[in-house]
């Protein structure tokens, strides 16, 4: 039996109010299925969960965007990003309906779709919560990889590697049409940063984390203190008045656990400590905004139910289902 979640939210207008974005957006990266997750993960019961026994008042326009209608013509490799124009227009358009959301006040949750679209829901975070409240989000991300290359340090130039170096600044580009829309207003501090899971870094990335003094747990660290003091630092660097966005990529977890991702990396969380992750940040009182990234079903070798239920059962620890 589940019941509401008893947080006292700090920096939401109404409690129950959820505002789903479906993203159905797999161009980030080279294997199709990733945009399918949306409508698994609905058709597994989230949303229904969310309104039936969490008592959640969902917005959501009933749609998974597929974006066909904003598929540039041509969209060339430019500075070694792959479909850069339509990875722009899509997360552009992602970040206003994330902003729109989050404007008025409600948590967002935000089902992709590959990790390229945190450009867009970020920003659209980012931008909302310093007008309604003159404040800098926080973000936790939750992921085996760092995400934080920029075009010249990609090895792969696939954008889902790339969007905290776009968010932070680290990386940017003029063109309007290739992430130039992205202002200082959509952007958030490497300071307000903190990675959790990671485990396959690329050589640039280490470089940036270290230079720029970001603050990360690898798999190493959770190992070495337990993840129930790992959350107590990660949380501790945020600060308790802090609003946090959490972007979690399902490959943090363990193949085991979730296998059905497009660059699964073994040696990662258990399914318990994932959702451990989520239920420490619901139970700051201070998420403004979620995304759950990177389930891909059809890669279904050993069953993406496994994968997709993982998916929904994180959401639902993030949202304070687990918390007594
Ligand atoms: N969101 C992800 N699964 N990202 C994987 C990124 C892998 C690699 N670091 C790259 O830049 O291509
Ligand atoms: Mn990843
Ligand atoms: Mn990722």
């Amino acid at each position: 039996m589940t019941s509401a979640p008893q947080i006292e939210p700090k920096f939401l207008a109404h409690r129950h109010d959820l505002g789903v974005v479906a993203v159905g957006f797999s161009g980030g990266q080279p294997k199709p299925g990733v945009d399918a997750a949306p409508m698994a993960l609905i058709e597994a019961g989230l949303i229904k969960q969310l309104e039936e026994d969490l008592e959640f008042n969902v917005a959501f326009d009933g749609q998974v965007h597929s974006y066909s209608e904003i598929l540039p013509a041509d969209d060339p490799s430019y500075r070694n990003m792959k479909r850069p124009k339509f990875v722009s227009a899509v997360t552009k358009e992602v970040s206003e309906q994330v902003y729109s959301h989050a404007k008025s006040g409600k948590l967002v949750l935000t089902l992709g779709g590959d990790h390229s679209i945190a450009i867009g829901t970020i920003s659209g975070t980012a931008k909302a919560i310093r007008e309604r409240l003159g404040r800098e989000i926080a973000v936790i991300w939750v992921d085996a990889h760092a995400d934080i290359n920029t075009p010249e340090t990609s090895e792969s130039g696939n954008i889902h590697g790339m969007p905290v170096a776009f968010l932070t600044g680290l990386a940017s580009e003029e063109r309007e049409d290739t992430f130039g829309w992205l202002k200082d207003h959509h952007k958030i501090s490497t300071r307000k940063l903190v990675y959790i899971g990671l485990r396959d870094i690329d050589k640039g990335e280490k470089k940036i984390l270290r230079e720029h003094g970001i603050k990360a747990f690898s798999m190493h660290d959770i190992d070495r203190h337990g993840i129930g003091k790992v959350m107590d630092m990660a949380l501790g660097w945020i600060g308790s008045d802090t609003p946090i966005h959490l972007s979690f990529d399902v490959d943090a977890l363990d193949p085991m656990w979730a296998p059905s991702t497009g660059t699964p990396v073994r040696g990662g969380l258990t399914l318990r400590e994932g959702d451990f992750i989520a239920e420490c940040i619901a139970e700051t009182g201070s998420l403004v905004a979620i995304d759950l990234v990177e389930v891909n079903p059809s890669l279904d070798e050993h069953g993406a139910g496994d994968t997709v239920r993982a998916g929904v059962s994180l959401v639902r620890c993030a949202l304070g289902d687990t918390l007594l």
